[in-house]
């Protein structure tokens, strides 16, 4: 089996927590918890996995600092506890990463933000930038301003979307339970765990209950989050956090909780989809140089290689590339709109900043979002 496939040379994790789990038997966070599983992320980043982490529980830690007696029904009242509780979660994975010397950054995402496509490659650069330096972004949903229709409705789903984002290949789903049962085991206690599936397997839904009374997906957007996470190719891992030293284990590749496998590997899965969900918006012509470099070396367009831009788009927008004669050769995620693209078009990156006043990209569309036509 491919060792990136297998824990031990996996490059980028997305870890999520879920409220059934961080809390302490309901009441505020587990401390002694969350101390534990820094102390892993940590132990990851060493070892050379880039740890992203999507955690929930700001609405159990602000219905603790409110005194409320439960989480409460209304969505404006469960907002407000968000707002307050999250201050609490964020404080609790600063204060225990700094004892490693290990910065984390607060990344507050509604669906919109990834839907939008210039806010979806802004979140991208964000985070991709926030990695590469080695701090930890800790996700949570921005509950202030995420409404019924808007809101991922869990974290689950989160998690997927940033797995899809940045292209990670694994997908971890921290929860209270060893992982997907044949039947929810708070009804049927010994019901078989799944140790492997295909995400798309039809079958497991069927499997899959309700939350607990925390948290607010159950396994239904667990199993829905790993086919998300599959169409860019990463795989899905539901396993508890309770399990001693889980991630560590996981990393060395130990089979611990369900594992929900991809068809596709991460890079091939993340241009089919490029390819086949978006709608070309514009286009931009490329010159025989930038034909050759994008066919025979894979590399990303540079705004040297365009000689013309067609038509109104925005930055994050999907552009076809054509050569001169007219002919599609590429079409990829655009870091620029319409009138910049124009405006640097021929020109080398490093006059970017003069033509436009500010350090964007270098690239015109980087790799990671090009697809070559067949
Ligand atoms: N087939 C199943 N296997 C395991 N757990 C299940 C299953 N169906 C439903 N569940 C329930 O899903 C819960 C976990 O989901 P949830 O409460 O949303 O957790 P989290 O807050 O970690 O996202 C478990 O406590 C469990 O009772
Ligand atoms: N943003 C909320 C989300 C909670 C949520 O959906 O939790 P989960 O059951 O873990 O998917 C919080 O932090 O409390």
């Amino acid at each position: 089996m491919n060792k990136s496939r297998d824990g031990a040379g996996t490059r980028r994790w997305v870890v999520k927590i879920g409220s059934s789990l961080i809390t302490n038997n309901g009441t505020g966070l587990d401390r002694d918890a969350i101390e534990k599983w820094v102390r892993q992320l940590v132990s990851l980043q060493q070892g050379g996995i880039e740890v992203v982490l999507v955690s929930s529980g700001a609405v159990a830690e602000g219905v603790k600092r409110l005194g409320l007696k439960k989480r409460p029904r209304e969505i404006h009242l469960q907002q407000a506890a968000a707002a307050v509780g999250q201050m609490g979660l964020i404080q609790a994975y600063e204060s225990c990463f700094q004892q490693y010397g290990v910065h984390t950054a607060q990344v507050l995402l509604t669906h919109d933000d990834l839907s939008n496509r210039r806010r979806y490659l802004n979140a991208r650069s964000t985070l991709a930038g926030l990695v590469g330096m080695q701090v930890v972004p800790v996700i949570n949903e921005n509950d202030t301003v995420a409404t019924a229709e808007l809101c991922f409705g869990d974290n689950d789903t989160l998690g997927a979307l940033v797995a899809n984002l940045l292209g990670a290949d694994t997908l971890i789903i921290l929860t209270d339970q060893q992982g997907l049962h044949e039947a929810d085991p708070r009804t049927q206690a010994d019901a078989p765990l799944i140790a492997e599936a295909m995400a798309e397997d039809s079958r497991l839904l069927a499997m899959a209950g309700g939350s607990g009374s925390l948290g607010r997906g159950g396994m239904i957007t667990k199993i829905t989050a790993a086919r998300l996470a599959a169409r860019s190719g990463a795989r899905t891992i539901i396993a508890s956090g309770r399990e001693p030293d889980v991630l560590v284990r996981l990393a060395q590749g130990e089979s611990i909780g369900t594992r929900l496998l991809p068809e596709k590997q991460p890079m091939a899965a993340r241009k089919q989809w490029l390819a086949g969900h978006l709608k070309a918006k514009g286009q931009l012509v490329i010159d025989a140089g930038a034909v050759t470099v994008l066919r025979e070396s894979g590399r990303s367009l540079l705004p040297v290689g365009v000689s013309a831009v067609n038509g109104q788009f925005d930055r994050g927008e999907m552009v076809v590339c054509v050569d001169e004669s007219g002919q599609e050769i590429a079409r990829g995620l655009v870091n620029y709109d319409s009138r910049e693209a124009s405006q640097i078009l021929r020109q080398s990156s490093r006059q970017i900043e003069g033509i436009l006043g500010y350090v964007g990209d270098a690239e015109m569309i980087h790799r990671d979002n090009l697809v070559l036509t067949e």
